[in-house]
C-alpha cells in the first residue's frame, strides 16, 4: 500500500452513507441493461465489491448474483494483480447484460484485469477516482486521487476529544 500513500485527505463513509449511495447507483443502472433494459446478473469484485453488489441486486431484483476475487496489490507491488476466483463461465460468456460491482475505481488495475475477460460487461463503482475513470462505465461519487477511502467496515467507533479540550 506504500505506493498509495500519503494521501493528504481521508474521506470516512458510514453505513447510513454506503446504503446510500449504493442505492444511488442501482437507481442509476435501472433499465439502463442491453435487453429491454435489463441486467441478467450482478458480480461483485471480492471483497468490497459485496456490500455495494448486494444493495444494487436487491434495488433492481436481480437474483443471480457471483463473485469474481482479484489480487492486484502484494503490499509492494501494484503489477502482479492475478485473478484467485472466476464467476461461473456459463454465465458470464463475454459479460454483456452483467453488472460487475466493485465500492471504488483507484489506479483502475483492478477493473482493467476484469474488463479484459468480460470486456462487455457494464463496470460500475460507487466510488471513483480520476485515474481510474477510464475503467468504469458508471459511478456516483468522486473523490481526489490524493483522498484515501474509509469503509465502515474498516472503521469502529472510539471516544474523540471535544473541540474545547482540557
Ligand atoms: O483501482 P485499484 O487501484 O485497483 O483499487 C481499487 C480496489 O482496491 C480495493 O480492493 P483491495 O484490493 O484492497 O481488496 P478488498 O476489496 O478485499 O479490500 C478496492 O476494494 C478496489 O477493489
Ligand atoms: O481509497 C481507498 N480506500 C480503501 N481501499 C482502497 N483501495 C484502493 N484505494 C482505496
Ligand atoms: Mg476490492
Amino acid at each position: 500500500m506504500s505506493e498509495r500513500l500519503p494521501h493528504e485527505k481521508g474521506f470516512h463513509v458510514s453505513w447510513d452513507q454506503l446504503h446510500r449511495d449504493s442505492r444511488a447507483l442501482a437507481w442509476r443502472l435501472d433499465g439502463k441493461g442491453p435487453n429491454n433494459g435489463e441486467w441478467r446478473a450482478v458480480v461483485g469484485i471480492t471483497r468490497g465489491g459485496m456490500a455495494p453488489a448486494m444493495i444494487v441486486a436487491r434495488e433492481l431484483d436481480i437474483r443471480v448474483v457471483d463473485t469474481v476475487a482479484v489480487k492486484s496489490y502484494d503490499h509492494q507491488s501494484q503489477s502482479e494483480a492475478q485473478v484467485l476466483k472466476h464467476p461461473d463461465r456459463e454465465l458470464m460468456g463475454d459479460g454483456e447484460g452483467v453488472l460487475i460491482i466493485d465500492d471504488l475505481v483507484d489506479s483502475g488495475k483492478t477493473l482493467e484485469i476484469v474488463r479484459s475477460m468480460y470486456p462487455k460487461a457494464h463496470f460500475a463503482t460507487v466510488y471513483a477516482k480520476p485515474v481510474g475513470h477510464p475503467m468504469v462505465d458508471t459511478f456516483i461519487t468522486e473523490v481526489s486521487q490524493d483522498t484515501w477511502i474509509f469503509f465502515p467496515w474498516d472503521m469502529a467507533l472510539q471516544y474523540v476529544e471535544p473541540y474545547r479540550g482540557k
